[in-house]
């Protein structure tokens, strides 16, 4: 690639309503969960289903629990996916990587989302437009699943078929075992413990997925045990002071197991009265997080006998996750 290349980076998170409406999470849920990689049952049947009769019931209730989390200016998953993307430019030209290895401009940082508003086919019309001719497509997802980072590359293979001057793209497939990762998820949890001491156990809870996609070859579960192995042994943790378990279950199939919920009813009624929790698979904070990991689970470990549930805030803009974002897509830059 020749000196004068415009490099790129796009980041591409899950999306989010944007109002906390019923409305606007309709706008997000519909695209989202039509989407086969998410759902995969036959169209005929669950169309209809999902439209007469999932979003209707589920945006309403949905849009109450945006409301309880919604800040000033909007979803909390936006609002630190822009400060992401903010942060990782500024970090680009105060290193002025582009100079520095040789290709003579700056990288430019664009944030798209999967599903709803910012959509990935405008972010790289828009990146092609500025004059960019290779993009470091980076899914704002450590841990690999069909169910997220493929449909990103999905829709940027989309794109590319339907373009006459395709640019050069690398996709970041995972970087659950990347080692500023791990470091930025370590030094989080240590902020913690120097602010509010240490609690008993740290609980990693992820995002789930359905049992039977991890049958068909996902690979999404592997990840996140590694991750949590890495971490454990980067903090020093034995194995009985660390529970690993999978949150946000979605109808009525078995998910990936121990789920989040049920492990702390069992923590709390054998004598668990301190959890310090981290969620490692959510690289900002949003509804799964604020809402579901830092309220409601919180409640159902203190209803069932716990004391002391802290939850540690995800990466969002931290200095230490800048940089492992940043040393993430650098491997992935034309030199
Ligand atoms: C079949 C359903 C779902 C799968 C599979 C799934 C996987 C998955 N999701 C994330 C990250 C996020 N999910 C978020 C919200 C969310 N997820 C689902 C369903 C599935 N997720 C729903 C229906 C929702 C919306 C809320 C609800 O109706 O309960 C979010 C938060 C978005 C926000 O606006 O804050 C994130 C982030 C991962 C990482 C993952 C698999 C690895
Ligand atoms: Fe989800
Ligand atoms: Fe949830």
């Amino acid at each position: 690639m020749c000196n004068m290349t415009k490099q790129s980076i796009l980041l591409v998170n899950l999306g989010t309503p944007d109002s906390a409406t019923p409305a606007g999470v309709k706008a997000f849920l519909r695209p989202f969960l039509s989407d086969t990689r998410v759902v995969n049952i036959p169209r005929l049947f669950w169309l209809p289903l999902l439209n007469g009769v999932i979003l209707p019931l589920r945006c309403k209730r949905v849009a109450k629990a945006y409301q309880s989390i919604w800040f000033d200016d909007g979803s909390p998953l936006l609002h630190y996916s822009l400060l992401q993307q903010k942060a990782l430019s500024a970090l680009f030209e105060g290193t002025g990587q582009g100079k520095e290895q040789g290709t003579g401009q700056g990288v430019q940082v664009e944030l798209a989302m999967t599903y709803g508003e910012r959509s990935i086919k405008n972010a790289i019309k828009k990146l092609q437009q500025a004059g960019t001719e290779h993009i470091v497509v980076l899914p704002l997802f450590p841990q690999y699943s069909s169910t997220t980072t493929a449909p990103v590359f999905d829709q940027v293979a989309n794109y590319l078929q339907a373009t006459i001057d395709v640019p050069s793209v690398s996709l970041v497939k995972h970087y659950h075992n990347n080692d500023a990762y791990i470091e930025a998820l370590a030094l989080s949890v240590e902020r913690h413990w120097a602010e509010k001491g240490r609690a008993e156990k740290l609980l990693l809870s992820y995002h789930g997925i359905p049992k039977f996609l991890v049958e068909k070859g996902d690979i999404y579960a592997d990840h996140c045990v590694e991750t949590t192995a890495l971490l454990c042994a980067r903090l020093g943790l034995t194995e009985d002071q660390v529970v690993h378990c999978y949150q946000s279950r979605f109808g009525k199939a078995e998910w990936l197991q121990p789920y989040t919920n049920e492990t702390l009813v069992k923590l709390a009624e054998n004598g668990t009265k301190s959890l310090d929790v981290i969620a490692p698979a959510f690289a900002v904070d949003c509804l799964e997080t604020l809402e579901e990991m830092a309220i409601e689970n919180k409640e159902v470990f203190v209803e069932a006998g716990g004391e002391d549930y802290r939850f540690i805030a995800c990466l969002n803009d931290d200095e230490a996750h800048i940089r492992a974002l940043h040393a993430v897509a650098s491997e992935y830059l034309r030199r």
